[in-house]
């Protein structure tokens, strides 16, 4: 998986749209800074408040303090100089992070849980990952897993047809793992090479939230001891740092091996991909930049530092 080839132009401008917001809020936070060959304490220190508040978080803002403090500029260091400068150090923090979803598992099916409060975007970013995968011609099913809500097994049915990817759920209220269960057992049966579950998002009872977890994971240990072979936690990128704190409560309530962040499109909070890279240091196999189906896709590093400092 990687966003090169034919559709790298249209992927290359959706980001550039996508990006725009939060790249001018950091341009806005970053004018007016001129300084000489060298910055001074001064000038290191707005640049580091704009990066703050331009949602890197305080690590990334210091380590690319640390950079630009190490750096001298051949000409004045002008908003641009200091632009490439910030773009080299967040492809930096990206790039040991940036790792497509890849599909390894033997025996198949990989098992992927796909976890995050609901409104997140993660019913449509099974779809796109389903999507993602079918591209690569790996045959996917879904897995209802959310039995909370008929609507989110409503839903999902909706994109299973549409994909034309096969179901499995239950009724609402059912038991999650129940589901899962059954959704191995055909996914095994039917040579599947890519289980995506969909499992539920409610946050305000975390108790029952991790039991729920717990136990799925229970089931699909005890068919397969590798499975889940994926935990992918889905964030929003508009709830800026609040998405940060929900790694940490998913970390603890579900193990997470991976993120997804989504809806980085018109909002200006995309710095928070830089912050989740820096201070979790967790995959990030995927970010989503709109609503349609191929709008999520692994990312190239070099690409999304440029495009967030808005460098062309
Ligand atoms: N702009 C934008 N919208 C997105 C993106 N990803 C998802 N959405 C939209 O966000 C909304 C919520 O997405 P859902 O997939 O329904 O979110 P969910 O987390 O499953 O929420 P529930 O179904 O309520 O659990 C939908 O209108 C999606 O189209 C994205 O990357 N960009």
């Amino acid at each position: 998986m990687s966003d090169e080839g034919a559709t790298t132009d249209a992927w290359t401008e959706r980001l550039f749209g996508g990006f725009r917001k939060t790249s001018e809020r950091l341009t806005e936070n970053l004018s007016g800074i001129v300084g000489k060959t060298r910055l001074d304490e001064g000038q290191l220190d707005d640049i580091e408040d704009a990066l703050i508040m331009s949602d890197l978080g305080p690590r990334a803002a210091a380590r690319i303090r640390d950079r630009l403090a190490e750096e001298r500029f051949e000409r004045d260091a002008d908003s641009e100089a200091i632009m490439e400068v910030v773009a080299r150090e967040i492809a930096d923090i990206l790039r040991p992070v940036a790792r497509p979803l890849d599909i390894v598992a033997f025996p198949r099916p990989q098992i992927i849980l796909v976890i995050g409060v609901n409104g997140s975007g993660k019913t449509t970013t099974i779809a796109k990952l389903a999507h993602l995968f079918q591209e690569q011609d790996y045959s996917v099913m879904l897995a209802a897993g959310d039995t909370f809500r008929a609507a989110a097994i409503g839903q999902l049915a909706i994109w299973a047809d549409r994909l034309g990817v096969p179901i499995v759920k239950g009724p609402e209220g059912g038991d999650p793992a129940s589901v899962v269960f059954d959704a191995v057992k055909a996914a095994t049966q039917q040579g599947i090479d890519a289980l995506i579950v969909d499992t539920a998002g409610r946050l305000q009872n975390k108790r029952e939230l991790m039991d729920e977890l717990a136990k799925i994971r229970r089931v699909l240990g005890r068919i397969n001891p590798e499975a889940p072979h994926d935990v992918v936690l889905v964030l929003d990128a508009t709830n800026g740092q609040n998405a940060l704190s929900q790694i940490e409560i998913f970390k603890e309530v579900a193990g997470v091996s991976g993120l997804i962040m989504t809806k980085l499109d018109g909002t200006a909070r995309g710095g928070v991909l830089v912050a989740a890279a820096e201070q979790y240091g967790l995959p990030i196999h995927a970010i989503g930049v709109g609503e349609k189906i191929d709008d999520l896709r692994p990312f190239s590093p070099d690409l999304v530092a440029r495009v967030i400092a808005g460098i062309a």
